[in-house]
């Protein structure tokens, strides 16, 4: 069972400006570090943190000098802080979406955008959503082999991405077709380009910043198409698709939205919101396969129509095999107090989810795999971080988890998932998200008596995210 560390937010000026800067101890810079952060992160910083502290100070590729946090009263007092002292990484993934991305919003910019993405990803829209999430599911796994092993997480993808596209732009027909071709591809290409910065100058007709340049266009030509079509729609104002509403929306002085941030702010949920998803889902169906015993409790009770161990098993797949390691949060003011420490300006703070989520301090026996643990109860705001936290937590959290538990009791009612004795599949980090080695590898046999209509994973008895707690303002 997981210990409640929340504590009141501190009461603490976290402006120290013109004082010396103190920064918590940490390892010199070594490439073997730098190396390690991508390829064995979790181990990496749990023995910083055994030689240095529990907040210890860094190099990270693509951020620079972070100060690493592992203990989730740590977290609880950054994701206090005011944004304006400690705001959104930069650069972050609005340098390849544009600047209306909300990634790159600061302050009352970033509150203004959450204002418009938070509402459609909530309460009764969520439900409205349900039928499709479950249709894309039926579609894509009607296809699957039976009695041969295959990755999950090629059809993971394919059934978050086109979700998501259905969700975001309402698009059917050619249109969607075109998004789900291309989407994908330029979201990839470009995390790409994200993190090799020289990758990013426009260096003549065939670099790689030109073909993104060429993407973008292609992409913009397509949303052109599907805004004309929302708009000669006579239900344009009844209609729930991000993209409709954003047209609909009004900035504080009363003007639209224009075309160009509408853009950038869709591609930007693409990309956020389908490959942490699938990730999730693929893990899932390795985690489940290497433990019949949940797979057996989780199927009896879906076929009974139940979901309170289906929300509990998702929680536990989040804490053993979080997709985003942990989020980061930035230094905007010219000194900025940490507890004993004083940070410049542009210093990084990351929050270490996976050392939080494996510390037996916070979860018993962290190596389990153990969905009880969280049953009946929320996880902790600061200790179970896959989400984030404070008002950056992602937008699509709520989204996310009706998600994945609308794909897995889709599934588990058609397939029996065999069990297996492999070993674990490794945990690798694929440019976002840390993923399974081999992509979930499952074998399934079809269920012969189809079971009998299961309730909704959001039914309010059972369903935790129901009780989250309203977004921070
Ligand atoms: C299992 C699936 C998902 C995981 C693990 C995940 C994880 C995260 C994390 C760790 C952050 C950073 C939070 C922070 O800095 O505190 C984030 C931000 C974000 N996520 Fe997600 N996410 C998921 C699904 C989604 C979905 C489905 C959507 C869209 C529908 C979405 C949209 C966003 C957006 C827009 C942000 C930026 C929020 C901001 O800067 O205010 N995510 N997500």
């Amino acid at each position: 069972m997981a210990i409640t560390v929340r504590r009141p937010a501190p009461a603490v000026e976290h402006r120290a400006d013109g004082e010396p800067v103190r920064l918590p101890p940490g390892p010199r810079f070594t490439p073997r570090n730098v190396l390690r952060f991508v390829t064995d992160r979790p181990r990496l910083l749990r023995e910083m943190a055994d030689r240095h502290g529990p907040a210890f100070t860094m190099w990270i590729p693509g951020f620079g000098t972070t100060v690493v946090l592992t203990e989730p009263a740590m977290f609880n007092e950054l994701f206090h802080i005011p944004s304006d002292v400690a705001g959104g990484v930069e650069p972050s993934l609005d340098v390849m979406f544009g600047d209306g991305s909300i990634f790159g919003k600061q302050t009352a910019e970033h509150k203004r955008h959450r204002r418009v993405l938070t509402p459609p990803f909530h309460g009764r829209n969520l439900r409205a959503f349900e039928s499709l999430v479950e249709e894309e599911t039926r579609k894509e796994i009607a296809g699957w082999p039976v009695g041969r092993r295959f990755a999950t997480i090629t059809s993971t993808n394919r059934i978050a991405l086109n979700i998501i596209l259905r969700v975001v732009f309402g698009a059917e027909g050619a249109e969607f077709d075109e998004l789900r071709e291309l989407t994908p591809k330029w979201i990839k290409f470009g995390a790409v380009l994200f993190s090799v910065r020289p990758l990013q100058w426009d260096w003549g007709p065939l670099s790689p910043w030109r073909r993104h340049l060429a993407m973008r266009r292609q992409f913009d030509d397509i949303l052109e198409r599907l805004i004309v079509r929302a708009q000669a729609d006579p239900g344009f104002e009844d209609r729930t698709d991000i993209l409709s509403l954003m047209l609909r929306a009004r900035h504080d002085d009363g003007t639209a939205l224009t075309h160009e941030e509408i853009g950038d702010e869709l591609v930007t949920l693409v990309a956020a919101g389908h490959e942490t998803t699938a990730t999730s889902l693929a893990w899932a169906f390795e985690r489940l396969s290497r433990h019949p015993h949940t797979l057996g409790r989780l199927v009896a009770e879906i076929d009974e129509g139940g979901a309170t161990y289906l929300q509990a098993t998702i929680h536990e797949v989040m804490r053993t095999r979080p997709t985003i390691d942990g989020t980061t949060r930035r230094v905007l003011v010219d000194r900025m107090r940490f507890r004993e420490w004083v940070l410049p300006h542009g210093v990084n703070l990351y929050t270490a989810t996976s050392l939080v989520h494996n510390d037996p301090r916070y979860f018993p026996r962290p190596d389990e795999f153990a969905p009880d643990r969280f049953l009946g109860r929320m996880p902790d705001t600061y200790a179970w971080t896959p989400f984030g936290g404070g008002v950056r937590r992602c937008v699509g959290a709520t989204f996310a988890t009706m998600e994945m538990a609308v794909i897995l009791r889709t599934v588990l009612t058609t397939y029996r998932i065999e069990p297996t004795d492999e070993p674990d599949e490794r945990i690798v980090f694929k440019g976002l998200p840390f993923a399974p080695a081999r992509g979930g590898l499952i074998s399934v046999t079809r269920r012969e008596r189809p079971a009998a209509s299961p309730g909704s994973p959001t039914e309010p008895t059972g369903c935790p995210y129901h009780h989250e707690k309203p977004e921070p303002s």
